[in-house]
């Protein structure tokens, strides 16, 4: 129950519902209680006037009388069974919901290095089917609980009034009914969370096989990928008969139970009665309707326990999680003015998952307004300068600058509001083109959206679209080609008007000529933007005020355009190299 702590403070914050939940039960109990005593009243009505002295008018009144008790109080006790569900049930519900925000924050708050460690399928499970557990512990597990308990007090007692022998024997069998359900809760918790490890394998498997679809159509891999989720299927369809199995012995059981204390009730009930121990054949239906109640509470003591066993476990696996101290934190809660200026200093930096040192004493400068362009074999280390700059990850060594505060010392909100950055590969959401332009910017006007679209390069191929910035974009924007998710993914960093803008060759899916007039609308935008542009091609970096050349997380050449094609080089090789594709190609 240790991990099951964490939820007290929900507890405290609905108590108001939980103890009005309780108060609720306790009086719903005591009247579904008054049937089986005016059942009672009724067979020592009918005996009573077997025996003769009551006239058929009189006993006639009693039987309705006691008749429209029993209605009553079922009426009554139905009701408020309602609202205990209402009450109880419902602060799970909202315990559920509170707990699933706590952990969507934390995973916010998260670096990107907790996100390389641990499976996307495995965050989302802990967010729903963990907290799903969790939520059967703080509602159907306290319900039945205190539903059985104060059933099992009030009914005891009114059975022992009644009488104590027969109360002892009846309720002999209920304990090991108990015990019975218990295990059988945790057989069928076993199979049903290999049952949801099949279903999970098999949504992953039909995800990357639509998401992948295109590559399985290209290699003709339609028979061996339907034969792979064949067998994943007739597993999956194995394990649930499994489960089944098990499932199908829990009302059987039950009802072995119920029979066997139904059959001690009339057998020791009737002896007592000849006996004349008990002296109303009323007392053994009142026992027989008693035992009846009793049985499906005491069944619950074994599935609530492993209800709770299921939540311990669930909120354990959360609060690994909830406990986790994100890598980067953000020191400074005031604001601080954050200005385009961005100097690195002698950086060292070393990725802890992989071990890989992507950096090595990189040192730069450019000032605000000024454009720097990064070019570099594939893993030299560009795309970590970017990620350094928006503060993904901190530094080993040296320091980074933005205006002349040290990147730690800057509120981190506001450093990442003032950054607009257009990753490698474009992610678009499954939505409209025009929300996907918004993201960067909530507040902007359709005009706005338009104009950005336009830097862009990209409103008239939008316009094509019969929906135009309305068109519904499929899942990672598929309806676009890879050039106009790119731009689109530019327009929505434009739109941000940010004071530093990042673009990690996010040209490369588009012609030159379209990549020029992008990059000319880019520096018309703002004087006193920064941008850091990193490609692959001379010509997103031969306008650049500086160009950085890396090789294996080190700066081997540095200048401008003019100076580097004049010096042997990396710089100098590629300039001529696409040159000469360029000629032939316009041959
Ligand atoms: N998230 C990461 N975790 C671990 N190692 C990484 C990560 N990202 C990059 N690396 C490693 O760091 C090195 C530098 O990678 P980086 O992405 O900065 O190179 P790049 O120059 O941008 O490459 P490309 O031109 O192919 O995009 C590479 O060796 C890469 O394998």
């Amino acid at each position: 129950m240790k991990e099951l702590q964490h939820l007290n403070k929900y507890f405290l914050k609905y108590k108001t519902h939980l103890l009005t939940g309780i108060v609720i039960t306790i009086i719903a109990r005591i009247f579904l209680l008054f049937t089986p005593r005016y059942v009672k009243q009724i067979f020592v009505i009918i005996e009573n006037y077997l025996k003769g002295g009551v006239t058929e008018a009189a006993i006639k009144a009693d039987l309705t009388e006691a008749i429209l008790y029993i209605i009553g109080a079922a009426i009554i006790g139905g009701i408020l069974t309602f609202f205990m569900r209402q009450t109880i049930i419902n602060v799970s519900r909202y315990i559920e919901y509170d707990l699933k925000n706590e952990i969507y924050e934390q995973y916010q708050k998260l670096s990107l290095n907790f996100y390389k460690k641990n499976r996307t399928g495995d965050l989302m499970n802990r967010i729903t089917e963990d907290v799903g557990r969790v939520r059967m512990y703080a509602g159907p597990a306290i319900m039945y609980s205190i539903n059985t308990i104060a059933l099992f007090v009030i009914v005891i007692i009114y059975m022992f009034n009644a009488s104590p022998k027969l109360t002892l024997y009846t309720i002999l069998p209920l304990p090991i009914l108990s015990v019975i359900i218990y295990k059988l809760s945790k057989e069928i918790h076993k199979r049903s969370t290999i049952v949801q490890e099949y279903l999970s394998k098999l949504s992953t498997f039909t995800q990357e096989s639509f998401s992948g679809i295109s590559v399985i159509k290209a290699y003709g891999m339609e028979p061996q990928t339907a034969q792979n989720f064949n067998i994943l299927a007739k597993e999956s369809k194995d394990k649930q008969i499994d489960l089944t199995k098990v499932q199908a012995w829990f009302f059987p059981m039950m009802v072995l139970l119920i029979g066997v204390s139904n059959l001690l009730v009339i057998y020791i009930g009737g002896m007592q009665y000849i006996d004349g121990e008990i002296e109303s054949i009323g007392t053994i239906a009142e026992f027989i309707i008693y035992v009846n109640m009793l049985t499906w509470p005491v069944a619950t003591v074994g599935w609530v326990t492993s209800i709770v066993q299921q939540a311990e476990a669930s909120q354990k696996r959360i609060n690994e999680f909830l406990k986790t101290v994100p890598e980067i934190k953000n020191d400074v809660s005031s604001h601080t003015e954050i200005t385009g200026g961005i100097t690195f200093k002698d950086v060292y930096f070393t990725y802890d998952d992989t071990n890989i040192q992507a950096l090595k004493g990189i040192s730069f400068s450019i000032q605000a307004g000024e454009t720097l362009a990064i070019l570099g074999k594939t893993g030299s280390g560009k795309s970590t300068i970017l990620d350094l700059v928006g503060r993904l990850y901190d530094i080993d060594k040296g320091s980074i600058l933005v205006g002349d505060t040290e990147i730690n010392q800057l509120n981190l909100n506001d450093l990442r509001n003032n950054i607009g950055y257009v990753p490698q590969d474009a992610f678009l959401f499954s939505d409209s083109i025009k929300t996907n332009i918004k993201f960067g910017n909530q507040e902007a006007t359709d005009d706005d959206v338009i104009e950005a679209a336009k830097n862009a390069q990209v409103h008239k191929n939008i316009m094509k679209f019969n929906k135009g910035y309305d068109t519904v974009l499929g899942e990672r924007g598929i309806t676009l080609s890879g050039g106009q998710k790119q731009r689109v993914s530019i327009a929505r960093a434009i739109i941000k008007s940010p004071k530093i803008l990042l673009f990690d060759d996010c040209l490369s899916a588009v012609d030159t000529e379209t990549e020029e007039k992008i990059l000319k609308n880019i520096n018309k935008l703002s004087t006193d933007r920064t941008s850091i542009i990193v490609s692959h091609r001379i010509s997103s970096a031969q306008n650049a005020d500086k160009i950085i050349v890396l090789d294996a997380g080190e700066i081997v050449q540095e200048g401008t355009h003019n100076n580097l094609i004049n010096k042997e080089g990396y710089y100098k090789e590629l300039y001529l190299k696409q040159l000469s594709e360029d000629s032939s190609n316009s041959l």
